[in-house]
């Protein structure tokens, strides 16, 4: 190897400095005994360092040979099912009712449905999301003929938009009458009038089963503001809004059941018995996926719980939790779980931690449970403390397969509760622990109007367990609060998506499987990061610094 000879800034002092060949660079790399960085085994040393969390460490950038639109996101939600991205939302109050699952499906992932509420009204938002067909709106606000047009205002106002319905009944599934516009409402000056006296009664309609394409067409040579879509009884079935047609409607990531036009759903239950009940209404309503839903999962009533759903509904997947460690994982997994959710007070409405004195660090955690559920063909979710998309990117190179988010999603358009004006200003929706004493005391929850605790009885989740054991007090694992406005799911989770293909372009690395392998082969490598190393990464500084994420 030919050595150049070159003087030292230009000084000629005697010593000579010998250069390597820059040509010979990438050779002699390979003459390090290990790469630059740690591998994860390096990395995760509790003995050494103690538990980790996200901020605790970085990945470092390898070789970009490829754009970031081909980064391949596909990842497995259980055994069976597999999500074009891996983003799913907390079974909390507060994050996930129908509308939060059907556009997470839409985008790709799946939304876990909550069950602090009644059987019923959790198997309703289960049908909602099957029943759900892009572009139909299939419960759509219906009024009756008795409905005054002062009612029918307002309705327009607490709805903001108008053109409602008319049906003999009143409800979906009754005959149609007729259509109050807007226009209808905006002249006639006698509030008491009932609506038949303005709705308009010469009515476009399309028959059940119609597709979006033809109904579309249908829609826009009637120049009317909605298509009302009917049965062979004239039975109003659903509605097509002209308002949503000039939404973009094409949502190519869908999180669909296979072979179907159906949305994939997912709900939470407990491990009571009379969860048992409550699941077979879910399943009833075309329930895929069960999530059983305890901080602390490796429990006898858990582990009888999946062998009693495997042998009942054994075409249901089963994602059992949470748990931390190994030991915990292993129970689960021989008692035969599909899939497995980790994360012990990690949450960012969490107090378990403080509270319990129990739980772990959240990459430890992450890495511990995942690397020996992977041994078993057991894919994990990574649920709480996710904060940005480095935190899922990290979370992901851990080897979970998902991710699970609470609070990011908690104030989107999507989530359930309306907006409220801040101190401050700004918009913000409330976020509480689903072990938090306000979740626990909702009286709307237990489907009880009592405002007495012990009127609440068992109906929902939250309250069930203090029930049983005979417990007097309430003990919070969580708290109660609220988050800013994040806008709607349609633009965030597209740009965690491309976040996510960015970083992995950095990485080196075309699809998640590749960064899983790539840190199980040591190809991937990682770095810990001080507290002033933490602080480096921020923003340091700067003044007025308006922190907007993506446009
Ligand atoms: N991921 C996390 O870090 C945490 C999550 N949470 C959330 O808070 C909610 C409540 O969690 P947990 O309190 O852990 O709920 P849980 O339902 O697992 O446990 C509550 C209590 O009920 C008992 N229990 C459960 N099944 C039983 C049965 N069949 N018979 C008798 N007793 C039974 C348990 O032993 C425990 O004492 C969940 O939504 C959970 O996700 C709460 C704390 C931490
Ligand atoms: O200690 C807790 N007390 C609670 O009351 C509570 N409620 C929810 N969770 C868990 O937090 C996760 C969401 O976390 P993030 O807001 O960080 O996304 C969720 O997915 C849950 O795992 C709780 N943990
Ligand atoms: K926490």
């Amino acid at each position: 190897m030919a050595a150049l000879h070159v003087l030292a800034n230009g000084h000629s002092n005697g010593d000579r400095t010998t250069y390597e060949d820059p040509a010979s660079a990438l050779q002699l790399l390979k003459t390090y005994h290990s790469r630059d960085g740690i591998s994860i085994e390096d990395l995760m040393d509790e003995a050494k360092t103690g538990g980790l969390t996200y901020n605790d460490f970085l990945l470092l950038p390898g070789y970009i040979g490829f754009p970031a639109s081909v980064v391949d996101l596909t990842s497995k939600l259980t055994r069976k099912i597999s999500l074009k991205t891996p983003f799913t939302s907390s079974p909390m109050d507060t994050v996930t009712e129908a509308n939060m699952a059907i556009h997470m499906a839409l985008l790709g992932g799946v939304g876990v449905i909550h069950h602090n509420c009644s059987i019923e009204e959790q198997a309703e938002m289960i049908r909602k999301v099957k029943r759900f067909e892009n572009g139909f709106i299939l419960d759509p606000i219906v009024i009756s003929p008795r409905t005054t047009v002062g009612e029918a205002r307002a309705l327009k106002e607490r709805w903001g938009f108008g053109g409602f319905p008319v049906t003999e009944k009143g409800t979906l599934r009754s005959k149609l009458v007729g259509i109050v516009t807007p226009r209808d409402l905006q002249f006639h000056h006698d509030h008491n009038s009932p609506v038949t006296e303005v709705m308009s009664t010469d009515l476009v309609t399309a028959r059940e089963g119609v597709s979006l394409n033809e109904a579309n067409n249908i829609l826009r040579q009637s120049k009317k503001g909605k298509l009302p879509i009917v049965d062979a009884h004239d039975n109003l079935v659903s509605l097509l809004s002209r308002s949503d047609l000039m939404k973009n409607l094409h949502y190519p990531l869908a999180s669909k059941v296979p072979g179907t036009k159906q949305l994939l759903s997912s709900a939470a239950i407990g491990t009571r018995e009379a969860d048992k009940e409550r699941l077979q209404a879910l399943v009833e309503a075309g329930l895929d996926i069960v999530i059983l839903d305890s901080s602390q999962g490796n429990s006898t009533y858990q582990l009888a719980m999946v062998q009693w759903i495997k042998a009942t509904f054994p075409d249901l997947q089963v994602i059992g939790g949470n748990v931390v460690t190994r030991d915990q994982a292993a129970s689960l997994i021989a008692a035969g779980v599909d899939g497995l959710r980790i994360g012990m007070g990690a949450g960012s409405a969490c107090i378990t931690q403080e509270v319990m004195a129990v739980g772990r660090p959240q990459a430890t955690s992450v890495y511990r449970v995942a690397e020996f559920a992977a041994r078993f063909g057991v894919p994990c979710i990574a649920d709480g403390g996710i904060q940005n998309v480095g935190h899922i990117v990290k979370a992901l190179a851990l080897g979970a397969s998902t991710i699970m988010m609470g609070g990011l999603l908690a104030a989107t358009t999507e989530s359930p509760g309306a907006y409220v004006v801040g101190p401050d200003g700004q918009l913000r929706k409330t976020y509480r622990g689903m072990g938090s004493i306000d979740a626990m005391e909702d009286k709307k929850a237990s489907g009880s109007t009592s405002a007495s605790k012990s009127a609440n009885t068992a109906q929902n989740a939250g309250t069930a367990r203090y029930f049983s054991e005979g417990d007097k007090l309430l003990v919070a694992q969580g708290v109660s609060g609220s988050v800013l406005d994040r806008g709607s799911v349609t633009k965030f989770l597209p740009y965690l998506m491309a976040g996510i293909q960015h970083s992995l372009q950095d990485v080196g690395v075309q699809s998640l499987d590749a960064l899983r392998d790539g840190v199980k082969e040591g190809t991937v490598r990682f770095e810990f990061r001080t507290a002033s190393a933490q602080a480096e990464g921020n923003v340091v500084g700067m003044l007025g610094v308006e922190k907007k994420l993506y446009s």
